[in-house]
């Protein structure tokens, strides 16, 4: 992670502003994604992390400021362009998010149907994805027939099933009892390592930041207000930063 500088960032965010009347929620945002990283952003309810993450995936339209993926202007990109770019970044979301009505092996289908090309690996797909997050005997179960754990495992196979460079994790420990937290925080890591992702990690959890992060960001005022180590910013005697790890 020395000389980061001198790479070429994976996903870059320069100068990232929104605002919706006057409420000046990202006041000139910047962060870098590097290759193979875990990074984490932190940042009070409130302060912006999700109109980040929706101007990233074109759900929303910043103001000014621009995001390049793997090199790319996102703004500048054809819809085609912009929906082949996004299966480059898996979503883990809040709350784990599947589909209720479909069995675990549908719900990882789901993201490949749009795929015509993918149509024939499915089977090894969606098996491999189960394997990687240890509940391949889960494969012909119901949503409701998981523990939180379970569901929460089962969203991270459904997020890598496409290879994703980028996983993105809104909250990955939250609503969980700690061992959990700590199973799926280890899952991650054996995930970023066997696929070589590059991972953003938004969560409130100071555990999973210390055990996950090669480096973090803090958004405070809409704006990257400090980065680093989680030893830097921990130990950091800035009041606003020290807020974050009481
Ligand atoms: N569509 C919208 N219209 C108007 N205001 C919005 C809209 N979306 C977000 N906001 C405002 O933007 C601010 C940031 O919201 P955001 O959801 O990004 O916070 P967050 O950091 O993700 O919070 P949390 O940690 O609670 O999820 C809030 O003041 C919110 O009210």
């Amino acid at each position: 992670m020395e000389n980061l500088n001198k790479i070429e960032p994976i996903l870059k965010i320069q100068n990232l502003k929104k605002s919706f009347g006057d409420n000046h929620v990202l006041r000139g945002f910047n962060m870098n994604l590097y290759e193979a990283e875990n990074l984490v952003l932190m940042g009070k309810s409130g302060s912006g992390k999700s109109v980040m993450i929706k101007c990233l995936v074109g759900l929303m339209q910043a103001d000014s400021g621009s995001i390049e993926i793997m090199g790319k202007d996102i703004t500048k990109l054809t819809q085609k362009e912009f929906n082949n770019l996004r299966t480059e970044i898996g979503f883990l979301f809040q709350g784990s998010a599947l589909y209720d009505s479909m069995t675990v092996r549908e719900n990882l289908e789901f993201p490949l149907r749009k795929f015509p090309e993918y149509a024939s690996k499915s089977e090894t797909l969606v098996l491999e994805a189960l394997e990687s997050v240890g509940l391949k005997s889960a494969i012909d179960l119901m949503p409701e027939e998981l523990s939180g754990g379970m569901k929460r495992r089962i969203a991270l196979a459904r997020a890598i099933i496409l290879r994703p460079k980028i996983i993105i994790y809104d909250e990955p420990t939250t609503g969980l009892d700690p061992i959990t937290a700590k199973e799926i925080i280890q899952l991650m890591k054996g995930i970023q390592k066997r696929f070589k992702t590059s991972s953003l990690i938004i969560t409130h959890d100071v555990d999973c930041a210390r055990v996950i992060s090669n480096r973090m960001i803090l958004l405070i005022d809409g704006i990257n207000y400090i980065e680093g180590t989680f030893k830097e910013l921990s130990t950091s005697t800035d009041k606003k930063v020290q807020e974050f790890f009481k």
